[in-house]
């Protein structure tokens, strides 16, 4: 088993590396209260305020991981785009990896990879040492983790629960509630990266919650992302990753707003999206999704239901801070047009297409 992957763990595990092991040892000694951007010798500026405790976090640990420290058993629940290739990936690592998937098909190509399979989550639970959850929304979420034969009712002391899910902060932690009290661990947490970092191993994880989960789990997050932040309490890594896909929901109506409005002054979209990606505002996501975006396809990675699932816990994050999110709360109401027009199960560059709905014939009065 190799964790050395193209991530920073493995700079800091190379001894030789001098450069990279004075960073380590910054690292070790910095109090880890400290937010990262915050470390080494730059001073924090005095008219910042003090980064509180609560935000504190640590990104990669600098402990090298063997097979040997996994946990014994891994239990994967939610099969989906996403779900699949993480359960794959710990699988293929040589992980005992047992499944479980809502609609039983989805657990096939898993267990001829040699995975396990249970008929309820409750099962997993029962029968791993760590189980992980990657399901659609809180509803799902929820159910999955403390509905009937779910993962509470198999879970206990010495046990591990892991929701990779993208919840609210307050489902995350109603779900922490309920496994907790079964004497088990809890870690939240959600990932950044799409379909193809899912695949590849490149994830970001964003997690809140019980520390010896989490560094317990830290091998098996290196295998499935490329980084890791530990961000204190459950909640935050909820936070984080409403934070996080609230700007890149915006940014992708933006985007499409552009396109649209170049293409109609006489402007060629493929060279829009040249031009964009070669100045400050290019990103991954406009060089990736553009040119099939100007070719009106839209090829599932991210479903746009779940984009406009994250503009809307992202809106009640911002309401319940009292924060104005005009910009958010304008694309999520494209997000939901495009969603009327049966979008829902498309990628979520697909909200262009909201933009290009012809308004009806204005009523006659
Ligand atoms: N796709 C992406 O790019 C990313 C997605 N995410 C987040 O990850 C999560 C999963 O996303 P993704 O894999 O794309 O989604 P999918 O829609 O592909 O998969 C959703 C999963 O949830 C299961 N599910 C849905 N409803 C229920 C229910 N009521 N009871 C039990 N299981 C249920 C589905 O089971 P079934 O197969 O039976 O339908 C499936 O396993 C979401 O929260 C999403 O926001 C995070 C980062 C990137
Ligand atoms: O949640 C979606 C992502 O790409 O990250």
């Amino acid at each position: 088993m190799s964790l050395v992957k193209s991530h920073c763990c493995y700079n800091l595990l190379n001894p030789s590396n001098t450069a990279s092991l004075a960073m380590a040892m910054c690292s070790s000694f910095c109090p880890p209260q400290v937010p990262n951007h915050f470390r080494g010798t730059t001073p924090i500026p005095s008219f910042l305020p003090k980064p509180p405790s609560f935000k504190a976090f640590s990104s990669q640990t600098a402990t090298a991981s063997t097979k040997d420290e996994f946990p014994a058993r891994v239990g994967f629940l939610g099969l989906g785009i996403m779900g699949s290739p993480m359960a794959q990936n710990l699988i293929k690592s040589g992980c005992d990896v047992t499944v479980w998937n809502r609609t039983k098909s989805k657990c096939d190509p898993l267990i001829s990879l040699g995975a396990k399979y249970k008929s309820s989550p409750e099962e997993v639970a029962a029968s791993c040492d760590v189980t992980f959850a990657m399901l659609a929304d809180p509803e799902s979420a929820v159910d999955v983790a403390c509905g009937k034969h779910g993962a509470a009712s198999g879970i206990g002391p010495g046990k591990g629960y892991v929701d990779v899910s993208t919840v609210d902060g307050a489902t995350s932690k109603l779900i922490g509630e309920h496994i907790k009290a079964t004497g088990a661990l809890f870690l939240e947490a959600p990932v950044s990266g799409s379909k193809k970092p899912a695949e590849d191993g490149q994830l970001i994880f964003l997690t809140g919650g019980d520390k010896s989960l989490y560094e317990t789990v830290a091998p098996l997050l290196d295998i499935m992302g490329k980084s890791r932040f530990f961000l204190g309490s459950v909640g935050n890594g909820a936070a984080m990753k409403l934070v996080v896909n609230m700007v890149m929901g915006s940014m992708m109506a933006s985007f499409s707003e552009g396109l649209l409005l170049g293409e109609k002054v006489g402007l060629d979209p493929d060279v829009i999206v040249e031009v964009i990606s070669q100045g400050a505002i290019s990103a991954p996501m406009f060089s990736m999704k553009g040119p099939s975006m100007v070719k009106s396809v839209y090829p599932t990675a991210f479903p746009l239901k779940h984009q406009q699932k994250d503009l809307r816990l992202a809106l009640g994050l911002a309401e319940s801070v009292s924060q104005p999110t005009p910009i958010a709360a304008a694309a999520n109401e494209l997000y939901k047009v495009a969603k009327s027009h049966g979008l829902s199960d498309h990628d979520f560059s697909a909200v262009i297409e909201a933009l290009k709905v012809k308004m009806q014939d204005p009523p006659e009065y």
